[in-house]
């Protein structure tokens, strides 16, 4: 295997940066506008904000609600999927976060209920060390779940639930992102102590400050991939992918060797999984029924691999990890 990656390291003629140039405002769909404004009202009714984010992306804060949204309320980021995630530098992570004001943070796989019994712990920690306002004679809490779409907030209400209640679903999850429209009412997740959390929609930082970012999150399925477009996000996908040495979709797409260029990867992918389609050519004797790969199905085929797991875990932050210059320092 050590072999295999050595010869596709030197094969593929790798991009050292990726150039970005689309403009990332116009990913910020008006549904999350609206719901960040639900989310700043219902603060005042909570007595701890649980972030839930993706672990390939610990450091994106810029995905995050702004500071001034949450208030002072005790704070607890869960980092979630980390079954995707590498995390072999976990305790730099953590430290890196610290850094950064972020003291207490839990690494979550809402699918295997991997950590889940901390978090009622620590929440009930935070909020003992808190000044509640209004709430001190109330002996219930209530949390808001925060984050960007997509990252497992109503899988970790479920999760919560099935670990403390030993009942289901309660949270509606899917696999696409903005599936939480409105915030939602109480979900109780807890008897002792009385907790019930507020799912809320996954609400994305108007103020994404970096394309590369928008990528990040793009690529991770925090944004409907049609609003970014499948072959750009395939792209970065592809420039991560081969940053990193993970060359594991040389292996599964069958490929003879890594490649940095998106078209010739797609055009094997398109190839081996048969999805070929029919254009119509213009001809100086008529039109011509041309077949040709279908880049975009095999540009949704790359992500979906990429997405549950198959090519390896990954950390996308890795550059900021490592102290190496980054669009995404400024953030
Ligand atoms: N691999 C993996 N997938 C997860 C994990 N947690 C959630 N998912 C999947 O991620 C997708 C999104 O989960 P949701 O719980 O609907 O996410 P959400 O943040 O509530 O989404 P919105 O409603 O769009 O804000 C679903 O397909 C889940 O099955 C995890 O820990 N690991």
């Amino acid at each position: 295997m050590k072999l295999f990656c050595a010869l596709c390291s030197a094969r593929a003629a790798r991009r050292e940066f990726f150039p970005c140039g689309r403009d990332v405002a116009r990913w910020f769909p008006g549904h999350m506008a609206k719901g960040l404004k639900k989310m700043q009202s219902s603060l005042k009714l909570v007595d701890c904000v649980i972030e839930v984010h993706d672990a390939r992306i610990s450091f994106h804060v810029a995905g995050r609600p702004p500071t001034e949204t949450l208030g002072l309320k005790p704070h607890l980021l869960v980092l979630n999927k980390m079954d995707l995630a590498d995390l072999t530098e976990q305790q730099k992570i953590i430290h890196h976060l610290e850094g950064r004001g972020l003291k207490n943070v839990i690494f979550t796989n809402c699918i295997k209920d991997e950590n889940i019994k901390q978090i009622i712990p620590k929440v009930t920690e935070l909020i003992g060390y808190s000044y509640r306002y209004h709430r001190a004679q109330n002996l219930e809490y209530c949390i808001m779940v925060i984050g960007v779409p997509n990252v497992g907030k109503s899988s970790l209400i479920n999760a919560l639930r099935r670990q403390h209640l030993r009942i289901g679903k309660a949270a509606r999850v899917g696999g696409e992102p903005g599936i939480t429209r409105a915030v939602m009412s109480r979900i109780q997740v807890c008897e002792r102590p009385l907790m019930f959390l507020l799912d809320t929609p996954g609400v994305l930082d108007p103020r994404i400050q970096s394309v590369e970012t928008g990528l990040k999150l793009a690529l991770c399925g925090t944004v409907l991939d049609h609003l970014v477009g499948e072959e750009a996000i395939a792209d970065y996908l592809l420039y991560t992918l081969n940053r990193h040495k993970l060359f594991g979709y040389v292996q599964h797409y069958g490929l003879s060797n890594a490649c940095d260029d998106v078209q010739h990867v797609l055009k094997s992918v398109a190839v081996k999984l048969g999805k070929t389609r029919k254009v119509k050519v213009l001809t100086g004797t008529g039109d011509v029924n041309v077949i040709q790969p279908n880049y975009s199905m095999a540009a949704r085929n790359f992500l979906q691999t990429f997405r549950s797991g198959l090519l390896g875990p990954v950390m996308l932050d890795r550059d900021i990890l490592q102290g190496l210059p980054t669009a995404d320092m400024d953030l």
